[in-house]
C-alpha cells in the first residue's frame, strides 16, 4: 500500500502483527482546553487498494490519556481520498484541558471491503415482522 508521510519527524507506520488494527500517531503537539476542538493531522495519506476504504477509530485508552473523543465517532477514509495533500486526519473534542504530544499513538485503522453498488426500490410496506421500537428487548 503506498503511503506519503506529510511528516518525517514522527514514527513510520507499523503493522505489528496480523489482525491487529494499525496505530496513527499525531504528527504535531496540540493543547487543547476543555470544549476546544481540532483537526489533529496524522501526518500520512495513503493510497488504500482498489475497492477497499479504510476506517478510523480511536485507541481504547485515548480518552484515558488524552480526555479527548472522536467527533464522527469513526472515520471513513474514502478510496477516493488519495490526492498528494490528501492527508488524514482525528477530528478531537476534548472534555477536559489536554496537551498531545507530537508522535504519541491517538487513533488506529484498518482497511475495509466498500460495500457494493446498491440500487433503492420504493414500497408501501415492508414484509417482515415488526422487530419492535429500540430498546424493545429490555436490558436483561
Ligand atoms: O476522521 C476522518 C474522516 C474523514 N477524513 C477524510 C477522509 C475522507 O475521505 C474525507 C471526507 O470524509 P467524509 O466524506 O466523512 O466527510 P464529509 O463531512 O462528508 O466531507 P466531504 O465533503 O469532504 O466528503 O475526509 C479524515 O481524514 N478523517
Amino acid at each position: 500500500m503506498k503511503i506519503k508521510y506529510f511528516d518525517n519527524e514522527i514514527d513510520k507506520v507499523e503493522k505489528i502483527s496480523a489482525g491487529d488494527w494499525i496505530d496513527l500517531r499525531a504528527a504535531e503537539t496540540v493543547t487543547l482546553k476543555a470544549g476546544e476542538f481540532k483537526l489533529i493531522p496524522l501526518g500520512i495519506g495513503m493510497k488504500l487498494p482498489r475497492g477497499y476504504e479504510a476506517h478510523v477509530v480511536p485507541r481504547s485508552s485515548t480518552y484515558k490519556h488524552f480526555g479527548v473523543i472522536m467527533t464522527n465517532s469513526t472515520g471513513i477514509i474514502d478510496n477516493s481520498y488519495a490526492g498528494d495533500n490528501d492527508q488524514w486526519f482525528f477530528p478531537a473534542y476534548a472534555l477536559r484541558d489536554t496537551t498531545i504530544n507530537k508522535n504519541d499513538r491517538i487513533c488506529q485503522f484498518r482497511i475495509n471491503e466498500v460495500q457494493p453498488p446498491i440500487k433503492f426500490i420504493e414500497v408501501e410496506h415492508l414484509d417482515e415482522v415488526d422487530r419492535g421500537g429500540i430498546g424493545s428487548t429490555g436490558v436483561n
